[in-house]
């Protein structure tokens, strides 16, 4: 039997996206998203769901740093949520004769209701737990009063619910990754996304080096990061997204380019953007453009054309 394992516990929204991303595959939690990698790594688990990018808040970096960190996994899709808030309070209590006083919840989820807290939790204590669902948790365990979670968690957990489709910004979403061990690749889509993280030089124009390979063979960028070499102060590893699949020839093109110029490169996956949304491609920078340059090259090296 397949298993996908989840950033858990219960009711997150990554367990709702690994239903999005799993078909019929069995899933199971896991308490860390370290943990979720450290499964497909070990082989407890054949592939694992975890959030990657915020809308309000950014990137989850603990989902980039445990891409560095350890052997390398790819994504082989990904899910697109819209987030919505519920907040939930004990079973027992009347929140509005008995205010919470401390409300906890994943630091990604705090961000996205800050002005809603300020306005109908003004007193309460926010804390930081280890994801959304872990927050409810914490609630019927007597650690915090409140939690902001995800709509699934109030079926998941006896809780009783204070306020629901909780959101500072309407629009809010966050993207979630289906990480595998390196293999067969999906197939080409022509909206697809190509991910990399890449080691560049400390020196002028480095990175600017690098994005000129996109720029020059009109791949769109669609990500751009930045995360601290550990115990290297100063240097930085760059977590660069661009449309396109790694099996077209235009952008096999850009990585080699994009390998030549850089201490390092892991490739982090190429799969179908959740949004559908095709691949831009500049005049002259289509694939069948760059097969027919080098059917020209191969024949001015044969003497076939001067
Ligand atoms: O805690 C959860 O429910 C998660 O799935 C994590 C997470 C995140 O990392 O951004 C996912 C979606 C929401 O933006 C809030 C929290």
């Amino acid at each position: 039997m397949v298993r996908i394992a989840f950033f858990g516990p219960q009711g997150t929204f990554t367990e709702q996206a690994a239903r999005v991303l799993a078909g019929g595959e069995e899933l199971f939690p896991v308490e860390t998203i370290p943990a979720a990698f450290e499964a497909v790594r070990s082989g407890a688990a054949d592939g694992a769901c975890v959030p990657v990018e915020n809308s309000v808040e950014g990137p989850v970096t603990a989902t980039l740093d445990s891409a560095v960190d350890g052997d390398p996994l790819v994504a082989v899709a990904e899910a697109l949520l819209p987030i919505r808030f519920t907040v939930l309070v004990g079973a027992d209590r009347d929140p509005v004769a008995d205010p919470p006083r401390t409300v906890a919840s994943h630091p990604h989820a705090l961000a996205q209701v800050r002005g809603w807290l300020g306005e109908h939790l003004p007193g309460a204590e926010q804390l930081v737990a280890s994801s959304t669902a872990a927050a409810a948790v914490g609630v019927l365990d007597g650690e915090y009063d409140a939690a902001v979670v995800a709509p699934v968690a109030a079926e998941h957990y006896p809780l009783k619910t204070f306020a629901t489709d909780v959101a500072d910004l309407a629009d809010a979403r966050t993207r979630f990754l289906l990480l595998r061990t390196p293999g067969t690749l999906p197939e080409p889509t022509g909206a697809d996304r190509t991910s990399i993280v890449v080691a560049a030089a400390n020196r002028t124009g480095s990175l600017a080096g690098l994005l000129t390979e996109l720029a020059m063979r009109g791949i769109n960028l669609t990500r751009l990061d930045a995360r601290p070499v550990k115990g290297d102060y100063g240097t930085y590893r760059f977590f660069i997204d661009f449309e396109g699949h790694v099996t077209e020839p235009r952008i096999a093109d850009a990585l080699a380019a994009m390998r030549r110029r850089s201490m390092s490169v892991r490739f982090l996956g190429s799969h179908p953007r959740a949004d559908g949304v095709t691949a831009t491609i500049e005049p002259g920078a289509g694939n069948d453009d760059f097969v027919a340059a080098d059917a020209w090259v191969e024949a001015v090296r044969k003497g076939e054309l001067a």
